[in-house]
Parts: C-alpha cells; structure tokens; sequence
C-alpha cells in the first residue's frame, strides 16, 4: 500500500488495522457490475492487506433490479464479506435515496448515466455520505465547484472515478516519464475512440443529447489523464496549467460530439499534448498512447482507460535527427479483475486516514478537466438540453 505525505497528519490511525469500505451502489448497469465484481476480489490478491471492501446497499429505479443485480452479480457481497469479517448481505432497494439512506453505507458508488451525477452526488454529500463519482464527474464546471464545495463544507471524501490514474501501467509509465527514462518530454499523443456511430442508436447514451452523449464527456477524460499525469503532474512543470488550449468538435445531428480534439501546451517543458476521441472508429490498441522524449518513447497498449503493457523504445544516438532505436523494452502487467478495485482500494485508503481528497485525483483537476470541456462544448456549439445542467455557468 502506498503512504502519501498527508497520511502522516492522522497520528492516531493505527496503520495495521484493517479498515472496510462499506458501499452503496447506485445504479445496476454496465459499469456497477464491473465495479463489484471487482469488489469481490480479495485485496491480498494484489498486495493489499490495509483495507477491503462490503457492498451493502443496491440501489435501483426499481426495486426488482436491484434485487436481481445483487443475486446475479453479488449475492454474498464484496470481499470483506465473502471473507467473513462482515456480517450482511446486500440490501436491495427501489430507489438511489433509500440506498444512501442507509445507515450501514460508509461510501457511495454512482454508476448511473451522465445525467444523473450531480443531483446523486449532491445527494449523497447533503446526507452525509463519502461519494465516488463516475466520471464525467458531472456536466460542467459550475456543477463541480459546487459539489466540491459541499464536500468540503461538510468534511467528506469526493472523487471522480477516472479510474486510469490507478492503473499499474500508467503508474509505471509516469514514474518512468518523470525520471527521465525518455529524456526531456517533447510530445504526447493519446486518443480513444469506438466505432459506435451507425452501430448504435441515436437514443443510447452515447449519442444521444438527453443522456449527455457524445465521444467529449464519454471517453474524453481517459487521452485528459495521460496529458495530466505526464505532462501537467510532471515535476518541472511545477503544476502550471496548460498555456494554450485548442480544441476542435464535430458535431452528430443529435447534437452530441462525434470526435473531439484537444491540443494543450506546457511551456515550463517545451512540451505538447494532442488528446483525441471519437466514436467514429476503433481505437489502435497497438498505440493508443505515445510519449515522445528526446532521448527515446513510450508506447501503450490496449485500452486508454485499462492498459495492461506498454514499451519503452530508447534512441542508439540521441544527438541524430530521425535516429535509430534500441530493441524495445516490453512491459507486460497483467491483473486479475478489470482494473476498477485499484481505484476502490485508493478510496478506501482515503477514508481510512481521514483524506477528503485523493492525492492522485484532486478536485482541482477535475475542476480544470471540466473547464476545458466547457469551453470545448461552447466553442464546437454542444449545447446540453435545457434542464440537464443543474448549475449554469456563470451562476
Ligand atoms: N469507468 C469506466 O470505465 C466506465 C464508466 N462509465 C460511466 O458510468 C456511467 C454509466 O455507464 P454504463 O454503466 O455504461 O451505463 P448503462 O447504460 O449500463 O446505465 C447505467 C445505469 O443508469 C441508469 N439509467 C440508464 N438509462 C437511464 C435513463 N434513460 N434514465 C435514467 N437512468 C438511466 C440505470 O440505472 P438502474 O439500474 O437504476 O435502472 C442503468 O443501470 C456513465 O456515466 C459512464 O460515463 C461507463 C462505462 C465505463
Ligand atoms: O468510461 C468508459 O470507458 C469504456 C467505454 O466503453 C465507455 O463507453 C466509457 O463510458
């Protein structure tokens, strides 16, 4: 388990105790299932002896999905109670409120659609609970202000799940990056996309208006995370925001984004991010991202959000123009699961050591995330429907 500076300000945690997260789920679809099917994982599966998780509450639109998400997907609970140190099984309710409500739930989950994240955080914080958050956290900058705001306010955890930034492959490659492996850092291209134009209806929540479709605030944030983690966190660039942003949007006739670039500068690196998505092709698992040094790159493969290698390819010469590289370096990090429990383990770390933000995913940059997507909304002319928003901009 990794110790951030800012665990050593709570001197009464004993470090070796156990501690469970107890969490609520919100919402039975897609992604909550991969989320608590990596719950069920045991934590010491991967090094992780300091904290577990239980699934307590499911929450619904009704009442029978709840129930029939839990016997199908977690029927004894997460990992503390298949091990027997918690003593429930979990409960199964028709609405998101009653599940918050719960007096058991330490933590809530919100693994409902893009419309729903603010008024369900909001919520959550009003009642006193610790809150992860899907992303795209919520619809624009305004909205997380407050929520963040709110959490603050009432002393509780809240994160956005980009879940990517606890991923064992972009760790090492940050790690890797920030050390110099590659030498000065001049590029960094990173994109994903899906084929899902054409192939899905105009009603799903990736292209529809109604549901905050569109390629931007669905796939968007995971090219935002490697430009963030390598260049934004990177040590000289003394956290100095992006100094010219560009963007560029093609619009579907529903109104959401179809593709979306986003160009940012680094001016304390001499560096530049190119960040793409679309939902008009696939993605290149061979290189969706690409760091170039001066003295070598970086390539990742497999999924944006999910990356399990990535190689490292060094310069023989780096004083030649167009010089040639060395034998790759390959880096396999295969683990068990989908990934998701690595971000539920740095929350309940968080909530163990009394942190209301996680140092690897801070409301600043979320906040920063968002105000970049809003700009990229009003400059490509993305206009929500009227009501989605709960807090415009400018309020
Ligand atoms: N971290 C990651 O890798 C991923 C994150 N996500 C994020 O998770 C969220 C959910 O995505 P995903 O699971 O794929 O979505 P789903 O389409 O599976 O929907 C999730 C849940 O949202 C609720 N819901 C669905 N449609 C509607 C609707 N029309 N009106 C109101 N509520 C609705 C339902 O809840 P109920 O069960 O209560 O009926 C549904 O189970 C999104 O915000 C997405 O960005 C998605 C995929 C991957
Ligand atoms: O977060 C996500 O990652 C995987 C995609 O399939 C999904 O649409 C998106 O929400």
């Amino acid at each position: 388990m990794s110790h951030h500076p800012a665990y050593a300000t709570s001197p009464d945690i004993n470090m070796t105790e156990l501690f469970i997260a107890k969490w609520a789920i919100l919402g039975c679809g897609w992604i909550s299932n991969h989320f608590v099917n990596d719950l069920r994982l045991s934590p010491s599966s991967r090094g992780i002896t300091g904290v577990s998780h239980a699934i307590v509450a499911v929450g619904a639109r009704s009442l029978a999905n709840a129930e029939d998400f839990i016997s199908r997907s977690c029927p004894r609970g997460g990992a503390a109670q298949e091990a027997g140190l918690v003593n429930c099984t979990p409960k199964a309710y028709g609405s998101y409120q009653e599940a918050m409500n719960d007096p058991n739930v330490s933590v809530i989950y919100i693994g409902t659609i893009n419309t729903s994240h603010f008024d369900l955080a909001h919520f959550a914080l009003e009642h006193g609970k610790n809150c992860l958050v899907e992303k795209p956290a919520c619809l624009n900058s305004a909205e997380w202000t407050m929520l963040s705001r709110l959490a603050k306010e009432k002393e509780l955890f809240l994160m956005e799940g980009v879940w990517t930034r606890f991923n064992p492959v972009l760790l090492a490659v940050e790690e890797a990056v920030h050390r110099g492996d590659i030498g000065d850092i001049r590029c960094l291209y990173s994109d994903y996309a899906m084929d899902v134009f054409g192939k899905q209806p105009d009603t799903s929540r990736f292209l529809s208006a109604e549901l905050a479709g569109g390629a931007l605030l669905d796939i968007g944030p995971y090219p935002m995370v490697w430009a963030l983690t390598m260049l934004y966190r990177h040590p000289l660039n003394q956290i100095t925001q992006p100094g010219v942003i560009g963007t560029t949007m093609l619009l579907h006739t529903t109104g959401v984004d179809l593709a979306t670039s986003i160009t940012m500068t680094f001016e304390r690196l001499k560096a530049v991010a190119f960040c793409t998505v679309n939902l008009l092709s696939a993605t290149n698992k061979a290189q969706h991202t690409r760091i170039v040094g001066s003295k070598g790159e970086i390539i990742v493969q497999g999924y944006t959000s999910r990356p399990r290698s990535y190689l490292v390819r060094k310069l023989i010469d780096a004083t030649q123009e167009g010089g040639d590289f060395h034998p790759d370096e390959v880096f396999d990090m295969p683990f068990g699961g989908y990934g998701l429990h690595y971000e539920a383990d740095a929350v309940a770390e968080c909530l163990k050591f009394g942190l209301k933000e996680s140092p690897r995913m801070l409301h600043a940059e979320t906040l920063m995330t968002m105000q970049i997507y809003d700009e990229a909304r009003r400059k490509g002319r993305y206009i929500l429907p009227s009501g989605l928003e709960k807090v415009s901009l400018g309020e």
